[in-house]
């Protein structure tokens, strides 16, 4: 593996992302889903609107319609009609006439302006406009939203409800998207146990795998949940057979590291690939990348936090690559370090923390707690990672450190 390592061997991340990126080919089979199966889907095509949104002129308020150049001939109109969401008013309005409108109601042919119903005094059917109004006021134009032929969501986008409500609100019932990823999943370690099980002296609960499941879920892939696979090299070459052949990519917890009953990378040698092993980051270090016959995997460091930010920084984006997804710039913030981040030099650090502003606008950052790898609680308690490049030592107070919030994956 000519790589540009260090002197223990680490790979810095941004090498290892790019191997990753390189090995990826996204999934190109389509199907066709319904809006309420559309959440988290990874669309297909771009989107063109068949229509304009709003598909016709029509009011901001509840109020009158008026022709906004009788204003200059007197203030006072006669009421001619109602123009209700769904029942519009069918008729022109002439001079100094108004129409009674509501909001979501179609302008009335003839009226260019909307005033207020607060704005104006009403007398049977003499309605005096009692503030000034602009042309156009209150009146949404028919297509000022979206433009009947324009692209609503390109293509690679992950759907939001926002977007479920956008693809809705052009009468569009059905989307193209790529189909769901399948990621297989297991843990490995006898001194696992399953949540709900009595506890055991020298056994912990199995937390990797059902934290994972749902940071999959997130992502809208399908998982094929091998459960726990014991120490024992032939059960886990078993597992990964079976995980290979059913999915486009593996993920395990445990066993990437340098300890006797670590057998997972060995594993991915023999019947795979190993692409990268051992990252220059913290925690995290052990992870292992590669390939079996038909699908990519990562080996994540057992440790609860190691699993959670490798899978997090590195499996999650390139998940959503392989499932089509268009890659996502990250944007930088930066803050103050309230307090000492303790750090050495050669890994990139991504630290639990919590960042806030002060009250004279300065974004601060400080610890979120205990930077140990087997300290899971210690996400809860942060809101973002600080993100400590690999040549820094001791951050003091005072000094400026990158900050990545948690986004959807953790949240
Ligand atoms: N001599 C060395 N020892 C270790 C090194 C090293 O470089 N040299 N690296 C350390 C680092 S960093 C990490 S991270 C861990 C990764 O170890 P493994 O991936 O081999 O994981 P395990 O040894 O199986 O477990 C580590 C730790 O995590 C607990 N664990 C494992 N699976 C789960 C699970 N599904 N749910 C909850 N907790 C889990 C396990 O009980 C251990 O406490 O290696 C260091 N050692
Ligand atoms: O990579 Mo390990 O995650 O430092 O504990």
């Amino acid at each position: 593996m000519g790589c540009g390592c260090d002197a223990k061997g680490l790979m810095p991340i941004e090498e290892a992302k790019q191997i990753i990126w390189d090995t990826i080919s996204p999934i190109v089979e389509v199907e066709h889903c319904s809006l309420d199966s559309a959440l988290d889907r990874v669309l297909a095509d771009d989107v063109i609107s068949p229509i304009n949104v709003p598909g016709f002129d029509n009011s901001a308020m509840d109020g009158y319609a008026i022709r906004h150049q009788d204003l200059s001939s007197g203030t006072t109109f006669s009421l001619v009609g109602k123009s209700f969401a769904g029942n519009p008013f069918s008729g022109e309005i002439g001079k100094h006439q108004c129409v009674r409108i509501m909001t979501g109601a179609q302008i009335p042919s003839g009226a260019d302006a909307v005033v207020m119903q607060e704005n104006t005094v009403a007398n049977g059917k003499e309605i005096t406009v009692t503030h000034t109004v602009k042309l156009g006021e209150a009146i949404r134009i028919a297509g000022s939203d979206i433009a009947k032929k324009s692209v609503v969501l390109s293509k690679g986008k992950r759907l939001t409800a926002i977007d479920i409500g956008l693809l809705a609100s052009i009468g569009i019932d059905k989307a193209s998207v790529f189909r769901k990823l399948k990621v297989a999943l297991f843990s490995t370690g006898d001194e696992l146990l399953q949540p709900g099980d009595t506890p055991q002296q020298g056994k912990i609960f199995d937390s990797n795998r059902p934290m994972l499941r749902a940071m999959l879920k997130r992502l809208g892939a399908e998982v094929l949940d091998l459960g726990v696979i014991e120490d024992d090299p032939e059960k886990i070459r078993d597992a990964f057979t079976q995980a290979d052949a059913n999915s486009d990519c593996v993920i395990t917890s445990g066993g990437v590291s340098v300890g006797e009953a670590d057998y997972t990378r060995e594993i991915l040698e023999e019947i795979g690939q190993v692409d990268f092993w051992k990252l220059a980051i913290k925690p995290g270090k052990p992870l292992a990348f590669g390939r079996l016959n038909k699908s990519l995997f990562f080996g994540l460091p057992g440790n609860p936090v190691s699993a959670a930010v490798t899978f997090d920084q590195i499996a999650a984006p390139s998940l959503s690559l392989l499932a089509g997804c268009t890659p996502k710039e990250n944007v930088a913030i930066r803050a103050i370090a309230k307090n000492r981040f303790r750090k050495k030099p050669g890994r990139t650090d991504y630290q639990r923390a919590v960042c806030y502003r002060e009250d004279n606008g300065q974004l601060i950052v400080d610890s979120g707690g205990s930077q140990s790898s087997g300290v899971l609680s210690c996400f809860t308690t942060s809101n973002c990672y600080a993100v400590l490049e690999n040549s820094r030592g001791m951050i003091e107070p005072g000094e400026t450190v990158n900050v990545q919030w948690f986004d959807s994956v953790l949240r």
